[in-house]
């Protein structure tokens, strides 16, 4: 039997944004946060961008109060660039895992990866120090199984695939090209050693067949499509119709 099973970890970024229109402090990312996880998400994401335009550091932290508080291993994962403020949230709270994503100020979403080994010399002391702080740290990273070795020699835990790429060619004739390449470098990056996490554009429809083809992904981060699915269908129903299409994976597997 396939006891293997990716989290869920929802991203509440544009429930901030939709927040932040107002001064009136609705839709809360702390009752979207509650309502999911009472549904069975596995765990909370947000990504604070330095313009602050969604997520801002109170609801980092209101958020990390909130899922500490809950019983039974739900986990906070904290994404951003750490030349930029990632760093302080992960020393001032310690969050279960550190996502790097090596975004400009004011980009418009995260559209690429970190670049090995390129980037390998300024990134390792600050993976060093989230290693020594306890929090986990996962490099976003574009499907390149080349980078994989240097990006666990760097000491990182585990990589974030990111899946824009497969998402635009979902329904495609190169969507088995593109998920053969996201395949390999699963395959390069946990025979590095690697954890293996995946997010961006991620939604129902091209969710289950992503796990199917790249089999033992620990963690999906999903915002955007999810939060759009919220507002039709509620939290609670959508939480449990992207487990669902989990579900369907690992039961294929
Ligand atoms: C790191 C990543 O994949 C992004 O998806 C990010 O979290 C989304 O950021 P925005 O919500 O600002 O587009
Ligand atoms: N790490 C990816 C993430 O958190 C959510 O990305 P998206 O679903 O908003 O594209």
């Amino acid at each position: 039997m396939n006891t293997f099973l990716t989290a869920l970890s929802v991203n509440l970024n544009k429930v901030a944004l939709v927040r932040n229109t107002r001064h009136l402090g609705v839709p809360s990312v702390e009752r979207a946060a509650t309502m999911c996880l009472d549904a069975g998400a596995h765990g909370i994401t947000v990504h604070p961008r330095p313009d602050a335009r969604h997520i801002r550091a109170d609801d980092v932290r209101a958020l990390h109060r909130l899922v500490s508080q809950r019983p039974g291993g739900v986990e906070f994962n904290i994404e951003g660039n750490p030349f930029h403020n990632l760093m302080d949230f992960v020393r001032e709270l310690r969050p279960h895992q550190a996502t790097f994503v090596p975004d400009s100020e004011g980009q418009f979403t995260s559209d690429h990866g970190w670049d090995f080994p390129a980037d390998a010399q300024r990134l390792v002391p600050l993976i060093a120090e989230c290693r020594s702080l306890g929090v986990r740290v996962s490099l976003f990273m574009d499907p390149r199984p080349k980078m994989m070795a240097a990006v666990r020699e760097a000491g990182a835990d585990r990589i974030e695939l990111y899946t824009e790429t497969y998402a635009r060619a979902w329904g495609t004739p190169q969507q088995v090209t593109v998920l053969a390449e996201f395949a390999k470098a699963a395959e390069a990056a946990r025979a590095a050693g690697l954890g293996i996490n995946a997010g961006h554009d991620l939604n129902r429809d091209n969710l289950a067949d992503f796990l199917r083809a790249v089999p033992r992904v620990q963690e999906v981060s999903i915002g955007h499509a999810f939060i759009a699915d919220a507002l039709e269908m509620g939290y609670a129903a959508t939480t449990r119709a992207y487990l669902a299409c989990i579900a369907q994976a690992m039961r294929a597997a």
